[in-house]
C-alpha cells in the first residue's frame, strides 16, 4: 500500500514573518486529527529551510516533514550558488524536488542531470520527488504519453532500482499555476502510464514508488484527483501558500 503524499512547494514566495504564521496555522490545524497513514511535506525556498525545519521540529508532528526545492548534482566543490546534498540533509530536508519543469524552463535542466540529482538526494538518505511532464503544444499534437516516457526512461536508465525510493510528481506543465487542472480520468492515464512504463523495468519497482499528481490541485479538485488508484498524492504550488488551503488539500 503506498501512503498518500501531500507536498507544498512554495516556489520562490515567503519571508521570515509568513512562514511563522504558515507553519504555526498549519501545524495547530494539524493537531486536530488528519487521515491516517498520510505523509505531509513542505518545501521552503533554501533560505527558509533552517527556519522553517525549526518550527516543524517544535510542532513534533511525525507526519510533517520538511523539503528542499532543488539541490546540486554535484556533492561538494566549485559550484559557486549551488546547494549540495548533504547540506540540505543537515537542515532536516526529508525530501528534494528534482527536475521541476520551472528548472527545466529557466535553467535548461536535462533529464540526465534531473537523474543525478535524485541520486546525490538519495546517496543522502532522503527521498527526491522527480517532475516529469508535457507541454501544451507536446498534448496538443499528441505526444504526450511519448514524451513522459523519454523523460522517465532516462530516470531508469540511471536510477535503476533506486527507483523504489523515489516519488515520482507528474505535472503537466499546462496545468501548472494556470487554474487548468487535468482533469481526473487525464491525470489517472498518464500515471497508469508510467507505472505500466516502469513495471516493464520491474514490477516491483513500479508497485512501490509513489507518483504524485501536480498542476493548479485546489481543495475542490483535490478528492476527486486523490480517489484515482494510481494517483498517490500531490505537489501543490499556489494553493500551498495559503495554510487553510494546503490543510484542506491534505484532508481531501
Ligand atoms: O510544484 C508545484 C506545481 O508546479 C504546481 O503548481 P500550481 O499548483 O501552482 O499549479
Amino acid at each position: 500500500m503506498r501512503p498518500l503524499t501531500v507536498i507544498g512547494n512554495w516556489k520562490m514566495n515567503g519571508s521570515f514573518a509568513s512562514n511563522a504564521d504558515w507553519v504555526k496555522t498549519v501545524c495547530r490545524g494539524m493537531e486536530q486529527g488528519m487521515p491516517a497513514g498520510r505523509k505531509y511535506v513542505v518545501c521552503a525556498p533554501a533560505p527558509y529551510l533552517s527556519q522553517c525545519g525549526g518550527l516543524i521540529r517544535d510542532c513534533s508532528l511525525a507526519f510533517l516533514s520538511l523539503g528542499a526545492q532543488d539541490v546540486s548534482a554535484y556533492s561538494a566543490g566549485a559550484y559557486t550558488g549551488d546547494i549540495a546534498a548533504s547540506m540540505l540533509k543537515e537542515l532536516d530536508c526529508a525530501y528534494v524536488i528534482v527536475g521541476h519543469s520551472e528548472r527545466r524552463q529557466y535553467h535548461q535542466e536535462v533529464d540526465e542531470q534531473v537523474a543525478e540529482k535524485a541520486l546525490q538526494v538519495l546517496d543522502n538518505g532522503m527521498i527526491p520527488v522527480i517532475c516529469v511532464g508535457e507541454s501544451a503544444d507536446e498534448r496538443n499534437s499528441g505526444r504526450e504519453v511519448e514524451v513522459v516516457r523519454g523523460q522517465i526512461s532516462k530516470q531508469v536508465a540511471i536510477l535503476q532500482d533506486r527507483l523504489a525510493d523515489c516519488l515520482i510528481a507528474y505535472e503537466p506543465v499546462w496545468a501548472i499555476g494556470t487554474g487548468k487542472v487535468a482533469s481526473a480520468e487525464i491525470a489517472q492515464d498518464m500515471h497508469r502510464a508510467i507505472r505500466l512504463q516502469l513495471a516493464e523495468f520491474n514490477e516491483d519497482v513500479a508497485s512501490h514508488v509513489g507518483i504524485l499528481y501536480g498542476g493548479s490541485v485546489k481543495p475542490d479538485n483535490a478528492v476527486e484527483l486523490f480517489a484515482m488508484p494510481d494517483i498517490d498524492g500531490g505537489l501543490i504550488g499556489g494553493a500551498s501558500l495559503n495554510p487553510q488551503d494546503f490543510l484542506a488539500i491534505c484532508q481531501a
